[in-house]
């Protein structure tokens, strides 16, 4: 509440997307409680180098200017996209909330099915997750590692570069782009990275009358079944670009968890699902690893882990 009009002040990236994200949460805090959200540009060394940083685990990049600020005291909060933020805990910072999710899984930009791709067709995607999984199920197409943000792969289909591009739902929907989906992929096609599709809210740590504001914006449903996910992916040991999908569904009562890990190739794979109390969140998604890891699926992740 440093604001000289006394609104919390909301730190963002200036890419269309954080900034998309990062009004959705200022609008829903401010229908939620009547109180204004100041938005503060924060230009990071990730936006002005482009997109090659996001691609060399530069993503840290981008959450660590956001966090600068958030201990300088510049601003209160800033709004994050889950997936992209590490899963080992900063003591420093809190997730003080995560709102609801809509939408978790993958899309299929372009102008056919993947059914009805060609044989040989050439798909960009540049996660190995991605290309595993889409692998066993389509081996006869090609995949091409792609970079830059959604408008740039999305222009590769575009100009025939590519003939399709796979990214996350939500995101295409929040900056307007979901009239080019051809496709979703269902969970049982293709998991989606943990956490994809949620948003972090975060502040600092020490900062409890911001905790106390922001608490409204938070979905408990959603926060037990990305906390499931998270603690698989961190239990796996496995690095952001590692081949994992899980996806976990808290109905009230119960959590689901499914999660899996593919060999790059797209040959040999490790699935399993759990079902647990929401309020075990973490310890199902350790457990859950820990069956994995005894079927291999370390051994799968090989050179990606870590
Ligand atoms: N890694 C980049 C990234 N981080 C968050 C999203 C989209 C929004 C989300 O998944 O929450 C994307 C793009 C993509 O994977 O298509």
């Amino acid at each position: 509440m440093t604001s000289r009009s006394g609104a919390l002040r909301l730190g963002t990236r200036r890419s269309l997307l954080a900034t998309t994200q990062s009004q959705l949460v200022a609008d829903a805090y401010t229908e939620r409680t009547g109180r204004a959200v100041e938005l503060v540009g924060v230009t990071t060394f990730g936006d002005v180098t482009k997109a090659h940083l996001a691609q060399l685990g530069g993503t840290g990049v981008f959450v660590s200017a956001l966090r600068d600020k958030l201990v300088e005291g510049e601003i209160d909060f800033a709004v994050h996209s889950l997936k992209d933020l590490p899963t080992r805990q900063d003591p420093r910072f809190t997730l003080a909330a995560l709102p609801a999710r809509h939408d978790h899984r993958d899309a299929l930009v372009g102008t056919h099915k993947f059914a009805d791709l060609a044989p040989g067709a050439r798909v960009g995607t540049g996660s190995p997750r991605r290309v595993a999984m889409l692998s066993a199920l389509r081996p006869d197409l090609e995949y091409v590692a792609i970079r830059g943000n959604a408008d740039t792969r999305i222009g590769k289909v575009n100009s025939g570069e590519l003939d399709a591009v796979v990214l996350a739902s939500a995101g295409l929907h929040r900056i307007g782009r979901d009239a080019e989906i051809a496709q979703i992929f269902e969970v049982e096609e293709l998991l989606p990275a943990p956490g994809q599709g949620a948003l972090a809210v975060e502040c600092r740590a020490d900062r409890a009358d911001v905790i106390e504001f922001l608490r409204v914006l938070d979905d408990p449903r959603t926060r037990s079944a990305v906390t499931a996910e998270r603690a698989l992916l961190a239990a796996l040991e496995a690095g952001c670009a590692a081949p994992v999908g899980a996806f976990a569904a808290d109905d009230g009562h119960t959590l689901n968890l499914t999660a899996v890990v593919v060999s790059i190739d797209g040959r040999e794979t490790v699935r399993k699902s759990a079902a647990g109390s929401p309020s075990e969140a973490a310890n199902l998604g350790r457990l859950l690893a820990a069956e994995m890891i005894a079927e291999g699926a370390d051994r799968l992740m090989g050179e990606h882990s870590h």
